[in-house]
């Protein structure tokens, strides 16, 4: 199946995690001429197909394709609605993961290849369900610093963090709104000179009463969506980076499309639980 003029439709299928929205599209059996002219295609025509009103919609795109490292079951490539290619992507993860376990099956466990490196994922569901609960081995975070920023409203401190992509987390106080400043100031960290060329996500994470964090994330590429499976892995890091959390302390992250469970380890391997589902089908006209 070439793309291209008078190229096939391409199949697809509309997924979600916590409502962060993908279009996943199956290549394992393309070939690898065929992978990499999709992955191109992709990038160039991301902001289109993810359009919410002049596509599908979405968050990006998550191309599969067969496993490199040894005895992964596939691997993922991400295309953001930008057209940027990221290393990595949590909430994406889950729902290829979601993809690729067969629907019969209540348990399975894989490792599937990112851009990051592999990753060991595990899929439960009721047999049949379009729906799946997902843990994802999501490697091992790396602190690659802190960064005072002079911004519009006041000098901001933010942990730069690594968990494959790169977060930049600031901690608000009780009384600062964390949508509000992802929105305000999300776009022009994102493009900081400090994190060129590779730029950056961007979170601002309010601890509440009950120890839980209200989390609102800036995503690099995309913009504010209702959730970031990496970016909640990144804030739980940073977290216990400032001592404001202890290794193994289960943390409820708040996100706009729901809670998510991260745990950290003692050598900073994190893991991630949570949920994913398939939303419909359809074909791309070409
Ligand atoms: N926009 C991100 C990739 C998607 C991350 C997010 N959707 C997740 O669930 O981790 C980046 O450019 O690094």
């Amino acid at each position: 199946m070439l793309l291209g003029m008078g190229a096939t439709p391409l199949p697809f299928v509309k997924v979600e995690g916590l409502s962060n929205d993908f279009l996943v599209v199956d290549l394992r059996d393309a070939g690898p001429a065929v992978l990499d002219e999709t992955v191109a295609w992709a990038r160039e025509h991301a902001p289109r197909v993810c359009d919410r009103r002049r596509g599908v919609g979405g968050d990006g795109l998550l191309l599969i394709g067969p496993g490199q490292s040894a005895g992964a079951a596939a691997s993922m490539i991400v295309v953001n609605a930008d057209g940027s290619r990221p290393e990595m992507c949590g909430n994406g993860l889950r729902c290829v993961a979601a993809e690729l376990a067969p629907r019969s099956d209540e348990r399975s466990a894989f490792v599937v290849d990112t851009d990051a490196g592999p990753r060991p994922c595990a899929v439960t569901r009721a047999p049949g369900s379009a729906s799946a609960r997902v843990r994802v081995e999501m490697g091992t975070r790396r602190i690659t610093g802190e960064h005072t920023l002079e911004l519009e409203d006041a000098p901001r401190t933010f942990v730069a963090v690594d968990v494959g992509n790169p977060h930049a987390i600031a901690f608000v106080d009780a009384s600062e709104d964390p949508e509000a400043l992802a929105r305000s100031l999300g776009p022009a960290i994102e493009l900081h000179p400090i994190f060129a060329p590779a730029k950056t996500n961007v979170e601002f994470a309010r601890f509440e009463a009950d120890g839980s964090v209200t989390l609102w994330v800036w995503e690099r590429g995309v913009g504010i969506t209702a959730a970031c499976g990496t970016g909640a892995c990144a804030t739980l890091a940073a977290a216990i980076h400032r001592d404001l959390a202890t290794v193994g302390q289960a943390v409820d992250l708040r996100l706009p499309g729901g809670p998510l469970t991260i745990e950290q380890d003692e050598a900073g391997a994190i893991v991630m639980t949570g949920p994913a589902r398939a939303v419909f089908r359809g074909h791309w006209p070409r």
